[in-house]
């Protein structure tokens, strides 16, 4: 076939000729050509053309195209009398099944003369035309005088044309609206009513109301210049993608090792970014190229990205504000408009400094689309485009144009498709508003670009010297988030450390057989804890019970003790049987648990949902409480969700950052940092919060009072029976 669904084209076959030609509520113009004929192969590319050129005249006019050399769509051509090709016929709305369509006789091979070619047929179609398709003729003065008595609308364009001009009832079927324009050509009239406030294309949703823009986004909207690239974007966009992109590949080997190389490599070279973000660009780059194995892990690239290794002044700073890039809903523009963005500015920035390969940022573009950018689909056009003309590219200024038309194609192609924010409608662009020297008429009223101009508008749009750096973080801001992550990083991985450390030896303390032996029979700190069959050996002499009753309190039932295992490799500790004890033993691990638990809630105690999970959790804790042998396992299922939750009036910063450098300089966790107040509660309350030991005050009180109640109601109730009763007794005394 010389067609695909791409091509903006029906693709009939027998199955679906009928529901495509009879009774449309468009006219169709069919193309019947045999894929061996090389004229149908030289007309192909103009057919192409065409169904892009006048996409926008679907509801009114549709192209469609027949394979009659297909063995399947013989018997179809033969119907309709084909015999030669190619052959164009219209069939105009609501045929009937035994219409073969009106053929186009010595028809015209350039787009321009088939777009007239069509018109005509359009304007003598028999009623019922297309209901899409507005009067083409022109307009008389009377109608133009009365326009507004007989229609309410915003806006009225006029184009004032010779006779024979197409232009009128082109832009007409362009838009169904008229506009007048200063040069005499389709596509400025084009522009011209795209830009109006409110005008969408036909059979699109309504517009978003402009008030939509500043209401609909999570985030408050941010007022730009749209002739202007901000630096934000661009960060955002290097952000997402070595965070969020690169990160779907736990391991990055092969050609996605390739394409990280290529595109780190070019950022470093002509990203036209802040220094601590070119530093880190630098030294990513840097660890990357020694990297002389075939595979990297993502965790090992994320170090680098974080600057684990605190080098001055380097930073990749995180999250994303878009600007120019900002959608007028959470789901439009965005990443991808920052990624188009980041690589017109690297190509122009390429060109400035006069770089030696011209195709290599086109190529680490590829290689990076190819291996890493999420919509796959977008990836595939991407690279169908690349692989049929990227070739051509041999200067750095046609790396630029080519950058520039294919973008202008997925416009084109996207133009009036559901990803297009209404209000950032895909145009090809530059528009003459922007730039009116990049556009020009040829003779025949047709739209050319200057291709001079357009270079020279891309090199100034995207100059690194026109970047704004509105609405970014300063650079001191970045490095002082990112030591602070680290801190917290640090401290977080040393009492993680530590809690392991001590659950480790409170097992081995369990595991201890009876506290009667003597020092010397006792293991060594730092010992494996004893096994599950020696431990099983000594409860079945009897010795290893009595000791760990002595140690935990009395068991209900006989209590087997476990060595506890590591499970996956993740560093989980995990008791095989939950043993139900309390006991004075419980309580110091108890106060293990607070210190940690202040500790996390120091870091997030911004997140207030997590508090109150961490507070039912914390009571279900209680409610099965557990000695040390559960304490890796929960853990492990999220720090902080076990032990005594610090009180809110502990959470003065000032006096919280205090705790922590003592804790640094002394490196104790249990001494004195830890206020008598809470230590005092800690111990009354056994990990109680003191939520709970208000509850449970009140409840006594209220139990207390309702008991009191009671008593007060029954000896009154007695009281008033006996009163009754005595009278009574009196009249009938013989009654017993
Ligand atoms: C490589 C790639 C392929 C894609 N393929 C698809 C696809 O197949 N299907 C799909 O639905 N989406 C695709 N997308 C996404 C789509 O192209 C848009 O990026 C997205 O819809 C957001 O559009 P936008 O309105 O923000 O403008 P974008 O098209 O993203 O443009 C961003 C900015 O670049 C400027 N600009 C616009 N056109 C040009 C141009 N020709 N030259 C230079 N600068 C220009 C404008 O200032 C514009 O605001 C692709 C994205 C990328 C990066």
């Amino acid at each position: 076939s010389l067609y695909t669904a791409s091509d903006q084209i029906l693709l009939l076959t027998p199955d679906n000729v009928d529901s495509l030609l009879v009774n449309s509520s468009a006219a169709v113009v069919v193309e019947f050509y045999a894929s061996w004929c090389g004229h149908c192969i030289a007309f192909s590319p103009v057919y192409k053309k065409l169904a892009r050129n006048i996409k926008e005249w679907k509801p009114a006019v549709d192209l469609a195209a027949i394979d009659c050399a297909s063995e399947a769509s013989r018997k179809v051509c033969m119907s309709y009398s084909i015999r030669e090709y190619p052959t164009i016929k219209f069939f105009p709305a609501y045929s009937k099944p035994e219409s073969t369509g009106q053929t186009f006789t010595a028809f015209p091979r350039d787009v321009q003369g088939l777009r007239h070619t069509i018109i005509k047929k359009l304007e003598t179609h028999e009623e019922p035309g297309p209901p899409a398709c507005p009067p083409l003729e022109p307009a008389s003065q009377a109608e133009v005088d009365s326009f507004f008595e007989t229609n309410n609308v915003q806006h009225f364009a006029l184009i004032f044309e010779e006779e024979n001009s197409f232009i009128g009832r082109e832009v007409i079927l362009d838009l169904l609206h008229r506009l007048i324009v200063n040069v005499e050509a389709r596509t400025f009239y084009s522009y011209a009513l795209q830009g109006l406030p409110g005008v969408v294309r036909s059979g699109k949703p309504p517009p978003v109301p402009p008030d939509v823009i500043t209401n609909n986004t999570k985030e408050p909207w941010r007022p730009f210049n749209s002739s202007r690239v901000y630096m934000a974007d661009l960060e955002s966009a290097l952000h997402y993608s070595l965070r969020v992109e690169v990160a779907t590949h736990s391991v990055i080997k092969g050609d996605a090792l390739i394409s990280l190389k290529k595109y780190i490599a070019v950022l470093a070279k002509y990203f036209p970014g802040r220094t601590v973000m070119m530093n880190l660009l630098s030294s990513a780059n840097s660890w990357l190229q020694n990297q002389a194995g075939d595979e990297i892990s993502y965790e090992a690239f994320q170090e680098i990205l974080d600057n684990s290794a605190q080098s001055p002044d380097t930073a990749l700073p995180e999250g994303e504000t878009w600007v120019g890039c900002q959608g007028s809903q959470p789901h439009f523009r965005r990443y991808p408009c920052g990624v188009w963005t980041l690589f017109h500015v690297l190509t122009v920035q390429a060109l400035s400094i006069r770089a030696t390969d011209p195709k290599e940022v086109l190529s680490a573009m590829r290689n990076y689309i190819r291996s890493f950018f999420g919509c796959r689909y977008c990836a595939e056009h991407f690279e169908n485009m690349a692989r049929e003309s990227v070739m051509e590219v041999n200067t750095l200024s046609s790396a630029v144009l080519w950058l520039w038309s294919r973008h202008n194609r997925v416009n084109n192609r996207l133009a009036g498709a559901l990803s297009e924010d209404p209000n950032f409608p895909k145009i090809q662009w530059p528009s003459p508003e922007m730039c009116s020297e990049c556009h020009t008429v040829t003779v025949n009223g047709d739209h050319k670009w200057k291709e001079k101009e357009v270079l020279l508008y891309l090199q100034s749009y995207f100059s690194s010297d026109r970047i704004l750096t509105d609405y970014l973080e300063s650079e001191d801001q970045i490095l002082a988030k990112q030591r602070e992550k680290h801190a917290s990083k640090h401290q977080f991985a040393e009492a993680w450390k530590m809690i392991q450390r001590k659950a480790r030896d409170t097992s081995e303390f369990m595991m201890r057989p009876l506290p009667t032996q003597s020092a010397g029979q006792e293991e060594e700190e730092g010992e494996e804890p004893q096994d599950e069959t020696v431990a099983d050996e000594e409860e079945e002499n009897g010795e290893g019970a009595a000791a760990a009753d002595d140690i935990v309190g009395k068991t209900s039932e006989p209590t087997r003790w476990a060595k506890p295992e590591m499970e996956g490799g993740r560093g989980r500790w995990r008791a095989h049987r939950k043993p139900s004890i309390v006991g004075m033993k419980l309580r110091a691990v108890q106060e293990d648990i607070v210190d940690l638990d202040s500790f996390v809630n120091q870091h997030y105690k911004a997140k207030a949902s997590n508090r109150v999970k961490q507070r039912t959790l914390q009571r279900k804790e209680e409610q099965e409480p557990r000695p040390m042998f559960g304490l890796g396992m929960e853990l492990d299922a999220g720090l902080g969700m076990v032990g005594l939750q610090p009180m809110e009036d502990d959470f003065e910063p000032g006096q919280e950052s205090k705790r922590l450098r003592k804790r640094d300089l002394t490196g104790q966790y249990y001494g004195e940092e830890l206020s008598q107040r809470r230590r005092w509660m800690s111990m009354l309350s056994i990990g109680f919060s003191k939520v709970d030991i208000s509850l449970c005050v009140i409840l006594y009180l209220l139990s207390s009072m309702c008991l009191l109640a009671m008593y007060l109601f029954f000896k009154n109730r007695l009281r008033t029976r006996r009163t009754k009763v005595l009278p009574c007794m009196k009249k009938f005394p013989n009654l017993s």
